[in-house]
Protein backbone atom coordinates (compact mmCIF):
# COMPACT_ATOMS: atom_id res chain seq x y z
CA UNK A 1 0.00 0.00 0.00
CA UNK A 2 1.48 3.41 -1.22
CA UNK A 3 -1.33 5.76 0.48
CA UNK A 4 -3.35 5.79 3.46
CA UNK A 5 -5.95 7.89 4.73
CA UNK A 6 -7.56 8.18 8.05
CA UNK A 7 -10.10 10.37 10.07
CA UNK A 8 -9.04 11.20 13.33
CA UNK A 9 -11.87 12.00 15.20
CA UNK A 10 -11.71 14.56 18.10
CA UNK A 11 -13.29 14.23 21.93
CA UNK A 12 -14.88 15.86 24.41
CA UNK A 13 -14.61 15.28 28.31
CA UNK A 14 -17.89 14.91 30.14
CA UNK A 15 -16.33 14.18 33.60
CA UNK A 16 -12.64 15.30 34.67
CA UNK A 17 -11.96 15.48 37.85
CA UNK A 18 -8.04 15.93 39.37
CA UNK A 19 -7.03 13.60 41.93
CA UNK A 20 -3.40 14.90 42.75
CA UNK A 21 -0.09 16.28 41.17
CA UNK A 22 2.38 13.76 40.58
CA UNK A 23 6.61 14.33 41.53
CA UNK A 24 6.80 14.24 37.67
CA UNK A 25 4.59 17.18 37.38
CA UNK A 26 1.72 15.83 35.74
CA UNK A 27 -1.86 14.87 37.44
CA UNK A 28 -3.45 11.84 37.76
CA UNK A 29 -6.61 12.37 36.77
CA UNK A 30 -9.99 10.50 36.39
CA UNK A 31 -11.95 11.07 33.42
CA UNK A 32 -14.75 9.94 31.26
CA UNK A 33 -14.44 10.99 27.32
CA UNK A 34 -16.47 10.49 24.57
CA UNK A 35 -15.13 10.75 20.87
CA UNK A 36 -17.09 13.26 18.52
CA UNK A 37 -18.38 12.99 14.89
CA UNK A 38 -15.62 16.06 13.93
CA UNK A 39 -12.58 14.78 12.34
CA UNK A 40 -9.82 15.61 9.99
CA UNK A 41 -8.30 13.40 7.65
CA UNK A 42 -4.40 12.43 7.79
CA UNK A 43 -3.22 10.98 4.80
CA UNK A 44 0.14 9.47 4.54
CA UNK A 45 2.21 8.95 1.44
CA UNK A 46 5.28 6.48 1.31
CA UNK A 47 8.09 9.15 0.19
CA UNK A 48 11.07 8.12 -1.81
CA UNK A 49 14.01 10.48 0.13
CA UNK A 50 13.70 9.65 3.50
CA UNK A 51 12.52 13.01 4.88
CA UNK A 52 9.01 13.66 7.02
CA UNK A 53 7.09 16.43 5.47
CA UNK A 54 3.49 17.56 6.79
CA UNK A 55 1.38 19.78 4.38
CA UNK A 56 -2.07 21.34 6.02
CA UNK A 57 -5.26 23.18 5.13
CA UNK A 58 -4.66 24.94 8.58
CA UNK A 59 -2.27 28.12 9.11
CA UNK A 60 -2.80 27.43 12.80
CA UNK A 61 -0.87 24.44 13.27
CA UNK A 62 3.22 23.83 12.44
CA UNK A 63 4.54 22.05 9.58
CA UNK A 64 7.87 21.36 11.16
CA UNK A 65 8.77 19.28 14.42
CA UNK A 66 6.39 21.31 16.52
CA UNK A 67 3.72 19.67 14.84
CA UNK A 68 2.24 16.72 16.78
CA UNK A 69 1.87 14.56 13.70
CA UNK A 70 5.57 14.94 12.91
CA UNK A 71 6.65 14.29 16.28
CA UNK A 72 4.51 10.82 15.92
CA UNK A 73 6.30 9.66 12.44
CA UNK A 74 9.68 10.13 13.88
CA UNK A 75 9.10 8.40 16.79
CA UNK A 76 7.63 5.43 14.25
CA UNK A 77 10.87 5.82 12.58
CA UNK A 78 13.20 6.10 15.54
CA UNK A 79 11.93 3.27 17.19
CA UNK A 80 11.51 0.71 14.27
CA UNK A 81 14.67 1.95 12.35
CA UNK A 82 12.83 2.61 8.80
CA UNK A 83 14.68 4.66 6.91
CA UNK A 84 11.69 5.50 4.31
CA UNK A 85 10.13 9.07 4.01
CA UNK A 86 6.55 9.66 4.13
CA UNK A 87 4.58 12.76 3.38
CA UNK A 88 2.13 13.62 6.06
CA UNK A 89 -1.32 15.72 4.88
CA UNK A 90 -3.59 17.38 7.33
CA UNK A 91 -6.99 18.83 6.40
CA UNK A 92 -8.19 20.35 9.48
CA UNK A 93 -11.86 20.28 10.71
CA UNK A 94 -11.12 20.53 14.39
CA UNK A 95 -10.75 23.61 15.69
CA UNK A 96 -6.72 24.05 17.46
CA UNK A 97 -6.16 24.40 21.29
CA UNK A 98 -9.56 23.72 22.01
CA UNK A 99 -9.93 21.02 24.52
CA UNK A 100 -10.92 18.68 21.67
CA UNK A 101 -7.67 16.72 21.01
CA UNK A 102 -7.21 17.48 17.89
CA UNK A 103 -3.37 17.52 18.05
CA UNK A 104 -3.66 14.45 20.03
CA UNK A 105 -5.86 12.72 17.10
CA UNK A 106 -3.94 13.26 14.03
CA UNK A 107 -0.69 11.71 16.14
CA UNK A 108 -2.86 8.47 16.78
CA UNK A 109 -3.92 8.79 12.86
CA UNK A 110 -0.06 8.42 12.42
CA UNK A 111 0.70 6.16 14.30
CA UNK A 112 -2.30 3.82 13.15
CA UNK A 113 -1.43 4.99 9.09
CA UNK A 114 2.64 4.34 9.42
CA UNK A 115 1.78 0.99 11.49
CA UNK A 116 0.01 -0.17 8.04
CA UNK A 117 1.87 1.27 5.75
CA UNK A 118 5.07 0.17 6.65
CA UNK A 119 3.34 -3.33 7.81
CA UNK A 120 4.84 -3.38 11.09
CA UNK A 121 2.03 -5.42 12.59
CA UNK A 122 2.29 -3.34 15.95
CA UNK A 123 -0.89 -4.29 18.20
CA UNK A 124 -3.44 -2.17 19.77
CA UNK A 125 -1.73 -2.30 23.10
CA UNK A 126 2.22 -1.64 21.86
CA UNK A 127 0.26 1.83 19.62
CA UNK A 128 -1.33 2.95 23.20
CA UNK A 129 2.35 2.73 24.77
CA UNK A 130 4.07 4.58 22.11
CA UNK A 131 1.18 7.43 21.90
CA UNK A 132 1.72 7.94 25.62
CA UNK A 133 5.09 8.79 24.81
CA UNK A 134 3.50 11.80 22.73
CA UNK A 135 1.08 12.61 24.88
CA UNK A 136 -1.37 12.34 27.67
CA UNK A 137 -4.58 12.24 25.45
CA UNK A 138 -3.10 9.99 22.73
CA UNK A 139 -4.41 6.18 24.27
CA UNK A 140 -7.83 7.49 24.04
CA UNK A 141 -8.35 8.67 20.45
CA UNK A 142 -6.03 6.07 19.25
CA UNK A 143 -9.11 3.61 21.16
CA UNK A 144 -11.98 5.42 19.99
CA UNK A 145 -15.23 5.98 21.34
CA UNK A 146 -16.01 6.25 24.99
CA UNK A 147 -13.96 5.45 28.11
CA UNK A 148 -13.51 6.38 31.71
CA UNK A 149 -9.40 7.29 31.82
CA UNK A 150 -7.25 7.26 34.85
CA UNK A 151 -3.38 7.67 35.59
CA UNK A 152 -2.73 11.03 33.38
CA UNK A 153 -5.22 9.19 30.41
CA UNK A 154 -3.49 6.35 30.01
CA UNK A 155 -5.39 3.82 31.69
CA UNK A 156 -8.43 3.46 29.79
CA UNK A 157 -11.49 1.24 30.62
CA UNK A 158 -13.75 1.20 28.07
CA UNK A 159 -17.45 1.59 28.71
CA UNK A 160 -20.94 1.86 26.49
CA UNK A 161 -20.66 5.66 24.76
CA UNK A 162 -23.42 8.08 24.92
CA UNK A 163 -25.31 7.14 21.72
CA UNK A 164 -26.68 9.44 18.91
CA UNK A 165 -26.39 12.70 20.90
CA UNK A 166 -26.90 16.04 19.36
CA UNK A 167 -24.18 18.63 20.51
CA UNK A 168 -22.92 22.04 20.05
CA UNK A 169 -19.47 22.75 20.53
CA UNK A 170 -18.48 26.45 20.72
CA UNK A 171 -14.87 27.88 20.77
CA UNK A 172 -14.30 31.62 21.97
CA UNK A 173 -11.31 33.52 20.26
CA UNK A 174 -9.20 33.05 23.45
CA UNK A 175 -6.00 31.05 23.39
CA UNK A 176 -5.46 28.51 26.19
CA UNK A 177 -2.16 26.49 26.98
CA UNK A 178 -3.21 23.11 28.97
CA UNK A 179 0.10 23.46 30.77
CA UNK A 180 -0.39 27.16 31.81
CA UNK A 181 -3.91 25.47 33.40
CA UNK A 182 -2.62 22.46 35.05
CA UNK A 183 -0.05 24.83 36.85
CA UNK A 184 -2.74 27.41 38.05
CA UNK A 185 -4.77 24.71 39.38
CA UNK A 186 -5.57 24.92 43.00
CA UNK A 187 -5.88 21.45 44.34
CA UNK A 188 -6.32 22.54 47.93
CA UNK A 189 -8.70 24.97 46.90
CA UNK A 190 -10.96 22.04 44.62
CA UNK A 191 -14.15 20.98 46.08
CA UNK A 192 -13.90 17.03 45.42
CA UNK A 193 -16.68 15.72 43.03
CA UNK A 194 -15.80 11.92 42.91
CA UNK A 195 -17.91 10.63 39.86
CA UNK A 196 -21.40 9.86 41.13
CA UNK A 197 -22.77 6.59 41.10
CA UNK A 198 -25.20 6.75 38.39
CA UNK A 199 -23.07 8.83 35.86
CA UNK A 200 -21.94 5.71 33.52
CA UNK A 201 -25.14 4.05 33.53
CA UNK A 202 -26.74 7.50 32.58
CA UNK A 203 -24.69 7.82 29.42
CA UNK A 204 -25.36 3.73 28.76
CA UNK A 205 -29.41 4.38 28.78
CA UNK A 206 -29.08 7.94 27.28
CA UNK A 207 -30.75 10.14 29.88
CA UNK A 208 -29.29 13.25 29.18
CA UNK A 209 -30.99 14.96 32.50
CA UNK A 210 -29.32 13.16 34.37
CA UNK A 211 -26.05 13.45 32.56
CA UNK A 212 -25.99 17.08 31.95
CA UNK A 213 -27.12 17.67 36.20
CA UNK A 214 -23.92 15.41 37.74
CA UNK A 215 -21.26 16.07 34.82
CA UNK A 216 -17.98 18.07 35.50
CA UNK A 217 -14.82 19.92 34.37
CA UNK A 218 -12.48 20.33 37.43
CA UNK A 219 -10.65 22.64 35.24
CA UNK A 220 -13.47 25.25 34.62
CA UNK A 221 -11.99 26.33 37.99
CA UNK A 222 -8.80 27.81 36.32
CA UNK A 223 -10.18 28.92 32.65
CA UNK A 224 -13.93 29.61 33.67
CA UNK A 225 -12.56 31.82 36.11
CA UNK A 226 -10.22 33.91 34.28
CA UNK A 227 -12.61 34.12 30.94
CA UNK A 228 -15.57 35.07 32.14
CA UNK A 229 -16.76 34.13 28.05
CA UNK A 230 -17.17 30.61 29.16
CA UNK A 231 -19.68 31.23 32.00
CA UNK A 232 -21.42 33.25 29.43
CA UNK A 233 -21.66 30.93 26.91
CA UNK A 234 -22.85 28.40 29.11
CA UNK A 235 -25.83 30.35 30.14
CA UNK A 236 -26.24 31.29 26.00
CA UNK A 237 -26.45 27.60 25.49
CA UNK A 238 -29.22 26.73 28.24
CA UNK A 239 -31.30 29.74 26.84
CA UNK A 240 -30.99 28.12 23.32
CA UNK A 241 -32.59 25.15 24.89
CA UNK A 242 -29.51 22.82 25.75
CA UNK A 243 -30.23 20.64 28.48
CA UNK A 244 -26.91 21.22 30.23
CA UNK A 245 -23.32 22.90 28.77
CA UNK A 246 -19.76 22.38 30.29
CA UNK A 247 -16.25 23.47 28.89
CA UNK A 248 -14.65 20.49 27.98
CA UNK A 249 -10.78 19.46 29.14
CA UNK A 250 -8.51 22.52 29.89
CA UNK A 251 -10.90 24.35 27.62
CA UNK A 252 -11.67 27.04 25.91
CA UNK A 253 -14.46 25.01 23.88
CA UNK A 254 -17.75 24.95 25.35
CA UNK A 255 -19.89 21.92 24.55
CA UNK A 256 -24.06 21.91 25.28
CA UNK A 257 -26.18 18.88 25.13
CA UNK A 258 -29.23 19.00 22.99
CA UNK A 259 -32.28 16.71 22.78
CA UNK A 260 -32.48 16.88 18.78
CA UNK A 261 -30.06 18.20 15.45
CA UNK A 262 -33.05 20.86 14.97
CA UNK A 263 -32.55 22.21 18.70
CA UNK A 264 -28.98 22.03 18.47
CA UNK A 265 -28.82 23.52 14.52
CA UNK A 266 -31.03 26.73 15.90
CA UNK A 267 -28.66 27.03 18.97
CA UNK A 268 -25.73 26.98 16.83
CA UNK A 269 -26.80 29.81 14.20
CA UNK A 270 -27.60 32.09 17.46
CA UNK A 271 -24.18 31.45 19.05
CA UNK A 272 -22.55 32.19 15.99
CA UNK A 273 -23.78 35.63 15.79
CA UNK A 274 -20.77 35.88 18.82
CA UNK A 275 -18.61 32.90 18.44
CA UNK A 276 -18.15 31.91 14.56
CA UNK A 277 -16.04 29.07 15.68
CA UNK A 278 -19.70 27.24 16.42
CA UNK A 279 -20.25 23.41 15.65
CA UNK A 280 -23.06 21.31 15.50
CA UNK A 281 -21.72 17.26 15.64
CA UNK A 282 -22.91 13.90 16.88
CA UNK A 283 -21.61 11.78 19.09
CA UNK A 284 -19.02 8.87 17.77
CA UNK A 285 -19.24 5.67 18.43
CA UNK A 286 -17.38 2.22 17.08
C1 LIG B 1 -6.90 18.58 29.67
C2 LIG B 1 -7.01 17.38 28.78
C3 LIG B 1 -8.22 16.51 29.21
O1 LIG B 1 -8.50 15.49 28.30
O2 LIG B 1 -7.28 17.66 27.40
P1 LIG B 1 -7.08 18.97 26.43
O3 LIG B 1 -7.68 20.18 27.04
O4 LIG B 1 -5.59 19.12 26.20
O5 LIG B 1 -7.79 18.58 25.16
C4 LIG B 1 -5.74 16.48 28.90
O6 LIG B 1 -5.50 16.13 30.26
C5 LIG B 1 -4.48 17.07 28.35
O7 LIG B 1 -3.81 16.08 27.66
P2 LIG B 1 -2.66 16.43 26.57
O8 LIG B 1 -2.96 17.72 25.92
O9 LIG B 1 -2.48 15.21 25.72
O10 LIG B 1 -1.43 16.62 27.54
P3 LIG B 1 0.15 16.53 27.28
O11 LIG B 1 0.46 17.10 25.95
O12 LIG B 1 0.64 15.17 27.63
O13 LIG B 1 0.66 17.50 28.42
C6 LIG B 1 0.65 18.90 28.34
C7 LIG B 1 0.89 19.44 29.74
O14 LIG B 1 -0.32 19.32 30.51
C8 LIG B 1 -0.05 18.95 31.85
N1 LIG B 1 -0.75 17.69 32.17
C9 LIG B 1 -1.30 16.93 31.18
C10 LIG B 1 -1.99 15.76 31.49
C11 LIG B 1 -2.09 15.39 32.85
N2 LIG B 1 -2.73 14.28 33.20
N3 LIG B 1 -1.54 16.16 33.82
C12 LIG B 1 -0.88 17.31 33.50
O15 LIG B 1 -0.40 18.00 34.39
C13 LIG B 1 1.46 18.83 31.96
O16 LIG B 1 1.94 20.04 32.48
C14 LIG B 1 1.93 18.68 30.53
O17 LIG B 1 3.21 19.24 30.35
N1 LIG C 1 -1.48 18.42 14.27
C1 LIG C 1 -1.80 19.37 15.16
N2 LIG C 1 -3.07 19.76 15.30
C2 LIG C 1 -3.41 20.69 16.21
N3 LIG C 1 -2.54 21.32 17.01
C3 LIG C 1 -1.25 21.00 16.91
C4 LIG C 1 -0.83 20.00 15.99
N4 LIG C 1 0.50 19.87 16.14
C5 LIG C 1 0.88 20.71 17.09
N5 LIG C 1 -0.15 21.43 17.56
C6 LIG C 1 -0.09 22.43 18.65
O1 LIG C 1 -0.60 21.81 19.83
C7 LIG C 1 -1.35 22.72 20.62
C8 LIG C 1 -2.62 22.03 21.17
O2 LIG C 1 -3.43 21.68 20.11
P1 LIG C 1 -4.73 20.75 20.12
O3 LIG C 1 -4.38 19.33 20.17
O4 LIG C 1 -5.56 21.20 18.97
O5 LIG C 1 -5.47 21.23 21.43
P2 LIG C 1 -6.00 20.56 22.76
O6 LIG C 1 -4.82 19.85 23.39
O7 LIG C 1 -6.50 21.72 23.55
O8 LIG C 1 -7.10 19.64 22.44
C9 LIG C 1 -1.60 23.94 19.75
O9 LIG C 1 -0.95 25.02 20.33
C10 LIG C 1 -1.00 23.62 18.39
O10 LIG C 1 -0.25 24.66 17.83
Amino acid sequence: MEKIRIKTYGKINLYLEVIKKREDGYHDLQMVMQSIGLYDEVSLQKKERDEITLYTNSPYIPTDEGNIAVQAAKLMKEEFQIDQGVEISITKNIPVAAGLAGGSANAAGVLKGLNELWELKLRDEKLRELGLRLGADVPFVLMEGAAVAEGIGERLTPIEGLKNTWLVLCKPGISISTPEVYKALDLEALERRPLPPGFLSAIEKRDLRTLSKTMYNALESVTAKKHGVIEDIKKKMMQYNAIGAMMTGSGPTVFGIFKDQDRAKKAARNLRKYHHQTYVVNTYNK
